[in-house]
């Protein structure tokens, strides 16, 4: 099975580019004004232009209210969408689109009754971020919380890097990564050498898996 890679908080469109020369299979775009990798919808709209088929476009939203996430449907090309902070179930459900939940990996122990909470959502985000906090925090969490085999796909975030993201990957059997700070040369600025790197990492530890 092919690890599948999200590359999150593009904010220019050399490095939604580098991220598609390398093979991800997803860019992230973080559509929370706070962050330091926050895009405007123009921008998004931009970035996301340099997108071939078959890279899946994730709008990232944290506690953004209706009307934002409404707004940016209306203006961007986006496949799914991604919800950090405290959205409820019905919040969630309540455009139409697939999405995925991040889950605080902070605390653990509750990441399965989290999950339970959203039986529509496409798959789980799991991060090491604490309730109601920001992400793109490049810290992972303990990877021994990992819940194991739940009914949806659940991506690993949180920290990964070149150098981490094979032991990541052996510990956790993801359906994919997730990652920002660590293909970063600074916040919202890719490293196409950090991106390479991380790619050929994923496919080394696959490939691994594969033979063994
Ligand atoms: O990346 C951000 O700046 C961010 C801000 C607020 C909410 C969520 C955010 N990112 C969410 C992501 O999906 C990141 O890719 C994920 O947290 C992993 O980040 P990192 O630890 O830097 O690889």
């Amino acid at each position: 099975m092919r690890t599948r890679v999200k590359i999150c908080g593009i904010t220019r469109e050399a490095d939604a580019r580098a991220a598609v020369a390398a093979g991800c299979d997803a860019v992230g775009l973080v559509l929370h004004a706070p962050s330091p990798r926050a895009v405007t919808l123009e921008q998004a709209g931009l970035i996301l232009a340099q997108l071939p088929p078959f890279v899946t476009r994730v709008g990232l939203f944290m506690d953004a209210g209706t009307d934002a996430v409404q707004a940016a449907l209306e203006a961007l090309p986006l496949d799914l969408l991604q919800f950090h902070g405290h959205e409820p179930p019905e919040a969630c459900d309540a455009f139409g689109m697939d999405y995925l939940k991040a889950v605080p990996m902070a605390e653990p122990g509750w990441a399965r009754a989290f999950m339970a909470r959203y039986p529509r959502a496409r798959g789980f985000l799991l991060d090491s971020h604490g309730p109601g906090q920001a992400g793109g925090t490049g810290r992972t969490f303990d990877w021994a919380s990992w819940p194991g085999d739940v009914d949806r796909p659940l991506i690993l975030a949180g920290g990964l890097h070149p150098d981490n993201v094979a032991a990541a990957i052996a510990r956790t059997r993801p359906w994919a990564v997730d990652v920002s700070s660590g293909v970063e040369a600074a916040p919202g600025i890719k490293d196409p050498g950090r991106i390479t790197r991380f790619m050929s990492e994923v496919r080394r530890v696959d490939r691994e898996s594969a033979d063994a």
